[in-house]
């Protein structure tokens, strides 16, 4: 049987430093702030201020951005319900290895889709993922348009622009 296509005979490595140890080097405990919203909502911004608050309190933070990251590790993504669902898939995964290592790892994605952000929850212990949705209406951000990418979404240049032609689905259980 060919096993080149899946994961198969694969084990689990155990370190004997855990998170238990890197959490009290750090003096710190790890977990992740899931900031989502509308374009234009304010989570890069927030997503700044509270990585340099926690900097200057001597806490270790960490931010992934959607827009940052999909000049990266997600470069090979669109916008389509598929590739916005691995997109929150990747980043959910990788935000789980950074609170394992020890860090807050601050999130900040559109995640239009609570079916994607309630898996990423899934993946985390109780209470180390806190979900915040910066709940301001589609007009404010629009009227921001700090990119000009609304205006270009009203003209028709962009298709499935989130909150234009594309859904988001408010949270239902947010933490903030
Ligand atoms: N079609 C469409 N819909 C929404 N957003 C778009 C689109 N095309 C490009 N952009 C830009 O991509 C940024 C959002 O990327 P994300 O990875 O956060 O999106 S998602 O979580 O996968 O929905 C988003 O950044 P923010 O404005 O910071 O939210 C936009 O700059
Ligand atoms: N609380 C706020 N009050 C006024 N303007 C804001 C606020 N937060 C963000 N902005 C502005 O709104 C625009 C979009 O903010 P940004 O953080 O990039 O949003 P997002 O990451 O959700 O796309 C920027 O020009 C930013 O300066």
């Amino acid at each position: 049987m060919s096993t080149l296509n899946n994961s198969t005979n694969i084990f689990w490595q155990e370190c004997p430093v855990g998170k238990v140890e890197r959490q009290k080097l750090l003096n710190q405990k790890g977990c992740v702030v899931w900031i989502t919203g509308l374009s234009g909502s304010g989570k890069s911004t927030l997503a700044c201020s509270v990585s340099r608050e926690l900097h200057s309190k001597g806490k270790l933070s960490y931010i992934l951005d959607g827009d940052n990251l999909r000049h990266g590790l997600n470069k090979d993504l669109g916008f389509k319900a598929e590739d916005r669902a691995e997109n929150i898939r990747r980043v959910g995964e990788v935000a789980k290895l950074f609170s394992d290592a020890g860090l807050i790892c601050i999130a900040s994605l559109i995640s239009p889709y609570r079916k994607d952000r309630d898996a990423c929850r899934a993946m985390l212990p109780d209470a180390s993922f806190i979900e915040v949705f910066m709940n301001m209406p589609l007009e404010l951000c629009e009227s921001r348009d700090a990119k000009g990418l609304y205006k270009l979404a009203r003209a028709g240049k962009i298709k499935g622009f989130t909150g234009i032609d594309d859904p988001y689905e408010r949270p239902l259980n947010c933490e903030k």
